[in-house]
């Protein structure tokens, strides 16, 4: 890990230690330039294994794409990240120090952990901005005072969330009239404006134009780095351009990892070609 990502996980240890300290004793920990480990996590649903002893890490500041057929067990990996599913048996851990398996939905959000579902849920009667500023006020204690002033850092923040999502010029712009591709960078602009440690992005080009996609590569590499990002997705054409033939893909399948390493290599890996990308 290199020094400035030691820094920003420090920064972040402290923040999420604020976030969480009505919650939780400790903050997460992430000396070890580690986000987020999983082990040996089984989830079965009548008997089904969905997933089967899945053991994956995800470092800090990390951009992680994870490919897989359908069924392969990828929504239901997030869902047990997120609290959603409880699994059989195995471990989640946040940094290295919070068991994510005991803590509430709304509580591993409010560690640092934000997730995208596919579908983009914006409030569509409101402006780009409002629904930024809804995200930021989305903590309970705050929301009383929902239409009170943002402070100037909370201003600052909005601002270059908005440029980061590409909808400087949008700002005023009813949410509803966005095109899907601007809907689903609102939704990610959201969740920034929580500054989560981890995101979880679930397909989320699917449906979008190729140039929206394209944005939304250079999107999610302006953000690695400052944040961890786990990416599902079908598009090899994105994940192609997400991993810059260096970074780490993860290929899930029947509920553990088939293979793991740079694209080029699943890509080429007989047991992946097989079950999935011959196909
Ligand atoms: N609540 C549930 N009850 C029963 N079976 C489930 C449930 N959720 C998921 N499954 C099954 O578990 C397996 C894994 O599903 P999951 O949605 O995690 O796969 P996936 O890799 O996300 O697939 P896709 O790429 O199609 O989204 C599938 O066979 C699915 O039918």
């Amino acid at each position: 890990m290199t020094p400035d990502l030691m820094r920003a996980g420090a920064e972040r240890m402290a923040t999420a230690r604020g976030r969480t300290g009505a919650v939780l004793q400790e903050g997460p920990d992430f000396r070890h330039g580690v986000a987020l480990y999983v082990e040996d996590i089984s989830v079965s649903f009548d008997g089904f294994k969905a997933l089967n002893d899945l053991s994956l890490t995800i470092d800090v500041g990390e951009l992680r794409c994870i490919i897989g057929p359908n069924g392969a067990g990828k929504t239901t990996m997030m869902d047990v990240i997120t609290g959603k599913t409880r699994p059989d048996a195995g471990k989640v851990t946040f940094g290295s120090t919070i068991d994510l398996l005991q803590l509430k939905e709304p509580q591993i959000a409010q560690v640092g952990v934000g997730r995208k579902f596919q579908k983009p849920t914006v409030y569509e009667q409101l402006s780009v901005v409002e629904n930024l500023e809804l995200a930021l006020k989305a903590d309970r204690r705050v929301r009383a005072a929902l239409f009170a002033k943002l402070t100037g850092a909370q201003r600052d923040r909005l601002d270059e969330v908005l440029a980061l999502i590409h909808l400087k010029d949008q700002g005023t712009r009813t949410a509803g009239l966005l095109s899907h591709g601007q809907k689903q960078w609102l939704e990610i602009g959201m969740l920034l404006m929580q500054d989560p440690v981890l995101l979880l992005l679930d397909e989320p080009v699917a449906g979008m134009t190729d140039e929206e996609t394209e944005r939304t590569a250079e999107l999610f590499l302006s953000l690695e780095g400052q944040h961890s990002l786990v990416v599902v997705e079908h598009d090899m054409h994105f994940v192609e351009q997400l991993t810059e033939g260096r970074k780490t893909v993860t290929v899930l399948h029947e509920g553990s990892v088939l293979a793991e390493g740079k694209l080029a290599d699943v890509q080429a890996d007989e047991k992946v070609i097989e079950v999935y990308l011959g196909r």
